[in-house]
């Protein structure tokens, strides 16, 4: 069973690798992969240099054999193995830190590497968590191992090594804040694409069902310790059918767009336009006053025909609208029940209109033109 939303995803992503999330995912890993594999072949071709002029043959030879394997990680990535090319990456980066600390001693900063190395392999997912969480405790192990037993070998190397001690912090340093940056940009990235998706309605993009019930329970369970006042309006779009009978379901879904464009241009910032099913919108309107709203709203019904229009159809296209203000102490279902009831009169009154509880009779806002 998929308990944990990224399972869910993952499963998604992995049944159906033509998906943008699975594309856009390998993206990114091959990214990150192929900027490591590309700045490790470097670094090393750089300490292939450095060793030599420091007269440590093995380094040397060792970091000939380094270069080649970060080298032999593009290969992985292309293929899509950043499994792979994180364990050669992980295996070099442990076996040089310890022949390096283990010849010049731990003074020489070799050991740092261990900590981006960490790093990446639990911040990128590209091995199951456990794996790579033992992994990065495993660097972590061989940092505190090489820096607590390894001594300075070579006292005569003594003066190079402040220079060194700064090279190895600083080159260690900048791909940990690196990684750790665009692992967070990733992780916001997703986060939003995440949320857009499942709060937002696809055709309209106004936020969905889901999201406008979840602030109605916001909304409701802040009305027992607030007594700032919330109005709620069900807004159904009159004759739609016609629409789609005539023009067809995709001439429905135009005007459908244009329809939630108006609607939402029509609200403030602070309120809540959705779309709540069909050809059907839910208003959140917090902290407002019936008094105040319903007369936006009569305006914003009455100027609809004119402001939403669609090609080859030249009856107005208008709403129907039921309003009300959350009371005191009255549930979400009897708030609805109440607001679905006034849509329900409004049609029957004969469209085009808004009705709300404003007066103590239900007083009937009928438009100018119905
Ligand atoms: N094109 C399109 N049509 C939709 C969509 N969702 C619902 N509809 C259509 O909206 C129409 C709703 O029809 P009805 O419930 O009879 O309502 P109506 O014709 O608007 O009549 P009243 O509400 O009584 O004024 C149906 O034809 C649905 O197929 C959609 O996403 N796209």
């Amino acid at each position: 069973m998929l308990g944990h939303p990224s399972a869910a995803l993952w499963k998604i992503m992995k049944t159906h690798p033509a998906s943008t999330s699975f594309a856009n995912n390998l993206k990114q890993k091959a990214f990150i992969f192929n900027t490591a594999s590309v700045i490790g072949a470097l670094i090393h071709a750089l300490f292939i240099v450095l060793f030599s002029y420091l007269e440590q043959p093995i380094l040397a030879w060792f970091n000939v054999l380094s270069v080649f394997l970060w080298l032999s990680t593009l290969w992985s990535n292309k293929h899509h193995q950043h499994g792979l090319s994180a364990a050669i990456m992980c295996g070099e980066i442990i076996v040089h830190a310890f022949l390096a600390t283990k010849l010049l001693g731990a003074e020489a900063g070799f050991q740092y590497y261990l900590w981006p190395m960490a790093l990446l392999i639990v911040a990128v997912p590209v091995l199951p968590v456990v794996s790579s969480t033992i992994l990065g405790i495993l660097n972590m192990l061989a940092f505190g191992v090489f820096s607590v037993l390894f001594k300075v070998q070579l006292p005569e190397l003594i003066p190079h090594y402040q220079a060194l001690y700064i090279f190895n912090i600083t080159f260690a340093s900048i791909p940990f804040i690196l990684i750790a940056a665009i692992a967070r940009c990733l992780f916001e990235n997703q986060f939003l694409k995440i949320s857009q998706l499942a709060e937002h309605d696809e055709l309209t993009q106004l936020f969905n069902r889901r999201f406008a019930q979840r602030m109605l329970q916001y909304y409701f369970s802040r009305q027992k310790f607030n007594t700032t006042p919330f109005c709620i309006a069900l807004v159904d779009v009159d004759n739609f059918k016609q629409i789609n009978d005539e023009l067809g379901h995709d001439a429905g879904d135009e005007a459908l767009v244009k329809i939630a464009q108006y609607l939402s241009n029509s609200l403030r910032e602070s309120d809540i336009c959705s779309r709540w099913g069909g050809e059907e919108f839910l208003f959140i309107l917090p902290n407002t006053h019936i008094e105040s709203i319903q007369k936006r709203l009569e305006d914003m019904c009455a100027k609809m025909p004119e402001a939403v229009q669609i090609p080859n159809w030249d009856a107005p296209i208008s709403c129907s609208i039921g309003l009300v203000q959350a009371k005191q102490g009255e549930s979400l279902e009897e708030t609805f029940k109440r607001t679905d009831g006034l849509l329900y009169q409004a049609k029957n009154n004969g469209r085009h209109q808004v009705v709300s509880d404003h007066s103590k009779d239900s007083v009937k806002a009928k438009m100018s033109y119905c």
